[in-house]
């Protein structure tokens, strides 16, 4: 089955929460310690998503609040280059900075990433800066559930996702979880549990609704998409890294997805060319098989790059991955 959505908007997806910076090591296989040069990209997974969505075609605007600082002008000027529209993109005018990512690539299946994220701007995105007529004229708000971290950009998406809700505009939930900034998993599970039961596509891992779920181990996905289904969501996805993704519908439905064979450079970048390019294919009208490939391939392209933002793929370039593999 397809999933619809309201026609009569003007943009596809508007995302909501953080516009940062990675700083991606130039220098593999090595620790941080060893690593001495970097190269600069526009980061933050809703960003990301955003700029990837963008490049795919869809209309994208962003709404969120960057530093009044050289960075805070390459975010902007960078996503508008990509073809995000950032009216609803604001300057914090206190000194608050970008939140910065340092990526460690020690080999292609272990990566970390070092978060600088105290005092962030975009976590001081207040309410008053939520703008009901902006959120209005989409058919989608992504929300990134890092954005719900602290006060009071929480409240900014809890207005947010009600807008949202109010005006008939699909609320897309990608968990996002970054333990920096989190008090406790019982903070994140409360906050994650009130935004997912307001949803009605909800994106994340395994590991992502353990948290949310408020586990110690791992818990089974059709309880957790049961539970979700008391609500609103019509569809859940949930990630297995390599192992692929499983979409489930309200309907009963039950959809898998693989992992596409790449060169492995790095593992991040993969959730959000995933978001990005699934959403992109629901929206075009094809059906969740369909968007699962696309999410699929979209995340091989990425992670086989040096970048998140600016090695988001093309259609064509996802198309062509599916149909080389589509035998195997
Ligand atoms: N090493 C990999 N090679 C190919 N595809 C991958 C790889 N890692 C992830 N993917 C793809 O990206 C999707 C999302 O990755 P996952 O690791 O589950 O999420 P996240 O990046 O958000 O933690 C997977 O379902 C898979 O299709
Ligand atoms: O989300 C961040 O703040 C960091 C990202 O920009 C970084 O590129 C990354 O970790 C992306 O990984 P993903 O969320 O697994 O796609």
């Amino acid at each position: 089955m397809a999933i619809t959505f309201n026609t009569d908007k003007k943009y596809d997806i508007i995302a909501i929460g953080r516009a940062c910076i990675d700083l991606n090591a130039n220098e593999y296989h090595r620790p941080m310690e060893k690593t001495m040069t970097f190269t600069k990209y526009v980061g933050g997974s809703p960003a990301n998503i955003a700029i990837g969505s963008a490049k795919l075609g869809l209309k994208t605007g962003f709404i969120g609040k960057i530093p009044e600082d050289q960075h805070g002008n390459f975010i902007k000027q960078y996503m508008s280059e990509k073809g995000v529209d950032t009216s609803n993109m604001v300057f914090d005018t206190e000194g608050r900075k970008a939140g910065l990512a340092f990526t460690e690539i020690l080999s292609p299946e272990e990566c970390s990433i070092l978060m600088y994220r105290d005092n962030v701007a975009d976590l001081y995105l207040d309410p008053t800066e939520v703008d009901e007529s902006y959120i209005k004229q989409s058919k989608v708000l992504l929300v990134s559930g890092t954005a719900l971290a602290k006060s009071p950009s929480r409240e900014a998406v809890f207005k947010a996702v009600s807008l949202a809700r109010k005006n008939d505009v699909k609320v897309i939930f990608e968990l996002d979880y970054r333990p920096y900034t989190w008090k406790s998993q019982e903070e994140v599970s409360i906050y994650y549990s009130a935004i997912a039961e307001q949803a009605d596509i909800v994106i994340a891992t395994r590991d992502e609704y353990d948290v949310m779920e408020n586990r110690q181990t791992e818990g089974d996905n059709q309880e957790t998409v049961n539970n979700l289904f008391q609500y609103e969501a019509e569809l859940v996805v949930i990630k297995h890294g390599v192992d692929g993704s499983y979409a489930y519908e309200k309907t009963g439905s039950i959809h898998h997805g693989k992992a596409y064979k790449t060169q492995v450079l790095k593992t991040f970048g993969a959730g959000d060319s995933y978001a990005s390019a699934f959403l992109y294919a629901l929206m075009n009208g094809k059906d969740i098989e369909t968007a699962l490939k696309f999410g699929g391939a979209s995340a091989a392209i990425v992670v086989s790059k040096h970048s998140s933002s600016e090695a988001m793929p093309t259609v064509s370039e996802i198309e062509q991955l599916i149909k080389d593999q589509s035998v195997d």
